[in-house]
């Protein structure tokens, strides 16, 4: 290939030849000759382009400079050593930092080129070996054109012409010079030379249209991609256009409906607010209304307190007051419960000494009865005496009413019979009757001997009930003074039914007239006198028991055993009421218990009612040989209920014991009864006294125990009374 030397060589010596030129770039350099050339007259312009050319041949990757490898890569192209290149390079690197920038190029250039105008060169070494080269290349050339002669010059023109080397060949110098060579040394060769030159120019030429035609092709299939990818380049500025778009519109939509939502948000929001406004004004106008309210009541209150103070010190003072008052009511009740034992007290003590009373009274009587007897026997040897005599005047008979009527006369009444004994106390110690409510029956006393009158036809009207004494009004005094420290007499109804049958009580009446037909003969009264114990004591407490039970189950007989320890068979009836004191230890107290022992028979139970108000403790007594009297017992314990409730303590008896083979109700009877009804229960018998005094010791310390804790709650109630007051 020819170097930039070669083709300025070339340039200014053959400017008629456009194919001279550098082989490694024919397309533009030859252009460049071509056009340059004409002119002949090359100014800076055309200079400057031509070294632009070989520049660009040179830097063959288009990096805007030369590096010295890119010059080194010449080397076979260019009619250069190495050492020349690197010469070549060293004298165009003006700044010498290895590379050739487009002006040092460019300058290096045109200083050679224009040092090859001159002929008179002022910097020989500037130019270095490529002048010295220039130089070669010129005196061959020179040498060889100047061999050439006219002919041969045309002779070739034509050859070339014929070959048609313008379009293949830029530099024909060289086939020149050979074909010179050959026809000069070897003509016979010279025509195999043109037929070889003719055959590769022919296939250069087709090379080169070939080359063209790809080119071609190639500029083509350039456009064609150049023309797709506008295409493509436009399509996807279209696409990324439209997806733009949509993407916005996508955007705006969301953000519509999100701005629409926020919207929407907010405008509730705003209700919210207005909502909690409102609120808040409603709320305020409460706290100032509470803040109002809060100053009155601050007031009320204040006033309250005050009051409250007010009251405090009223309910201090009430409250002293309250204590006072309490203290006075205790030592009231303190008096009244003193009182009441005294009163009690006063009560036995009278009873005792009515009771002395009566058994002197009593005394007395068998003092009488005795006198009576004794005139009687008098009476009775006068009367055989004067059997005897005959000789007795009516004188005599006289004398005899006149003894019998100032002896027996106040116990008889006109028509012989024997007074009730009240009467006649009445008569004898005048002590007036004054019980007359409820109370024991005087029954007459019927002296069966006293002219042989059957009581219920002798016309003596039987007596009912006429006296009645009251339990429940302090009876104790007034039901001694009167007539029951009298024995208590069977009524007459009684003793007509028992067919004529005379109180034992006139025991010294023959008995020959007296025809006991029921064994109880005996009075009852008479027995229940003062063998109680004279206790030089006076007793703690005292307690009213009443006993009932039907008739004959052995009420009488059982006080007996209890009382004075004994037992009388054939007891006579008890008509309405008698009683009995009996003081007992319990404990370390002396316990007195005032006995009422009712008549089991059926007409007293009116009275015997009554009695039960008062009592302390009832004792329910059935006969453990008599089944009926068992099943009595039931309405016995209904009566108690129905007169006092079940506050009263009840002991259930089942009398005579000792009887055991005759008995009709068996224990776990009378146990479950018991059980039943919350009863005391005993089996005993007054025979053999048996669980008397065990019977009746329980029921009086039951009761004693009862008392006591009564009275431990009401000094405990009056102690929390006075605490919650004080407290
Ligand atoms: N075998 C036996 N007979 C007794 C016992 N107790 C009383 N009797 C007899 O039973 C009969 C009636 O006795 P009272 O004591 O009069 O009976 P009462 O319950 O008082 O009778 P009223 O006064 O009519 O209510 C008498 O004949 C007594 O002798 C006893 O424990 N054993
Ligand atoms: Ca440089
Ligand atoms: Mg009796």
């Amino acid at each position: 290939m020819a170097t930039p030397d070669g083709r300025v060589a070339s340039g200014p010596q053959r400017p008629s030849q456009g194919s001279q030129g550098s082989r490694a770039c024919p397309g533009p350099l030859d252009s460049l000759e071509w056009r340059e050339t004409p002119e002949r007259a090359p100014g800076q312009l055309a200079m400057l382009r031509k070294a632009q050319e070989f520049f660009q041949t040179c830097d063959a990757e288009g990096k805007g400079f030369i590096a010295r490898r890119d010059l080194q890569r010449l080397h076979e192209e260019l009619p250069l050593s190495l050492e020349e290149l690197e010469d070549v390079f060293d004298a165009l690197d003006a700044d010498g930092n290895g590379f050739l920038t487009p002006e040092e190029f460019t300058t290096g250039f045109s200083h050679f080129f224009f040092s090859q105008n001159s002929p008179s060169q002022e910097d020989p070494g500037e130019q270095g070996a490529q002048h010295q080269e220039e130089k070669v290349y010129q005196s061959r050339g020179g040498e060889a054109l100047g061999d050439m002669d006219e002919d041969e010059e045309s002779q070739f023109q034509r050859l070339m012409d014929r070959l048609g080397t313008q379009k293949v060949l830029e530099d024909e110098s060289d086939v020149k010079q050979l074909w010179l060579q050959l026809k000069k040394d070897e003509p016979h060769l010279l025509s195999n030379f043109e037929d070889f030159l003719t055959r590769i120019f022919s296939q250069l030429q087709e090379a080169h249209e070939e080359r063209n035609e790809l080119e071609f092709a190639l500029k083509k299939k350039i456009a064609a991609y150049d023309e797709e990818i506008r295409h493509l380049y436009e399509e996807m500025e279209q696409q990324i256009k439209s997806e733009k778009e949509q993407f916005l519109l996508k955007d705006t939509e969301r953000f519509q409906a999100r701005s629409r939502e926020l919207e929407q948000k907010l405008l509730s929001k705003e209700q919210e607010l207005e909502q909690l406004i409102q609120k808040q004004k409603r709320l305020e106008g409460q706290c100032t209304t509470l803040h109002n309210d809060k100053h009155e009541t601050k007031a009320e209150n204040t006033k309250l307190k005050l009051t409250n103070q007010e009251l405090a010190q009223e309910l201090e003072r009430t409250s002293r007051e309250l204590q006072d008052a309490q203290q006075q009511l205790e030592s009231l009740q303190q008096e009244a419960c003193t009182l009441h034992q005294e009163k009690e007290m006063e009560v036995y003590r009278v009873t005792e000494s009515l009771q002395r009373e009566k058994a002197g009274l009593l005394k007395q009587l068998d003092f009488l009865r005795e006198r009576n007897k004794h005139l009687r026997d008098e009476r009775d040897i006068c009367f055989q005496k004067d059997k005897a005599a005959k000789a007795n005047t009516a004188a005599s008979k006289a004398s005899w009413k006149r003894r019998s009527g100032s002896v027996i006369g106040k116990y008889m009444d006109s028509r012989g019979i024997l007074r009730s004994q009240s009467e006649e106390e009445e008569d004898v110690f005048g002590i007036p009757r004054r019980r007359s409510s409820l109370g024991l029956s005087e029954c007459p006393l019927t002296e069966e001997e006293s002219g042989g009158r059957e009581p219920g036809a002798g016309g003596l009207p039987p007596r009912a009930l006429r006296r009645i004494i009251s339990i429940e009004e302090d009876p104790l005094p007034q039901l001694l003074d009167g007539g029951f420290e009298q024995p208590l007499s069977r009524c007459p109804e009684e003793d007509r039914a028992s067919s004529q049958g005379v109180e034992g009580q006139t025991q010294e009446a023959p008995p020959s007239k007296l025809t006991p037909v029921s064994p109880r003969g005996q009075p009852v009264g008479k027995e229940a006198l003062s063998k109680e114990e004279d206790s030089p004591l006076a007793p703690d407490r005292l307690f009213k028991i009443v006993f009932v039970g039907n008739s004959a189950v052995g009420k009488t007989s059982f006080l007996r055993r209890f009382c004075e320890d004994r037992f009388s068979p054939g007891m006579a009836a008890t008509v309405g009421l008698d009683y009995r004191v009996k003081t007992v230890h319990v404990d370390g107290s002396r316990v007195a218990l005032q006995l009422w022992d009712t008549a089991g028979q059926e007409r007293y139970r009116c009275i015997t009612q009554q009695f039960f108000r008062k009592a302390d403790g009832v004792i329910v007594m059935y006969d453990l040989t008599a089944r009926q009297s068992f099943l009595s017992v039931r309405q016995w314990l209904s009566n108690v209920e129905e007169a006092v409730g079940d506050l009263v303590p009840v002991l259930l008896l089942g009398n005579k014991l000792d009887n055991e083979k005759e008995r009709e109700v068996p224990r776990g009877l009378g146990e479950q009864l018991a059980k039943q009804n919350n009863l005391i229960f005993y089996e005993c018998s007054a025979y053999s006294g048996h669980n008397t005094k065990e019977s009746l010791l329980h029921l009086a310390r039951f009761l004693k125990e009862q008392e006591d804790t009564a009275r431990e709650d009401t000094i405990q109630v009056g102690r929390a009374k006075k605490k919650s007051c004080c407290g």
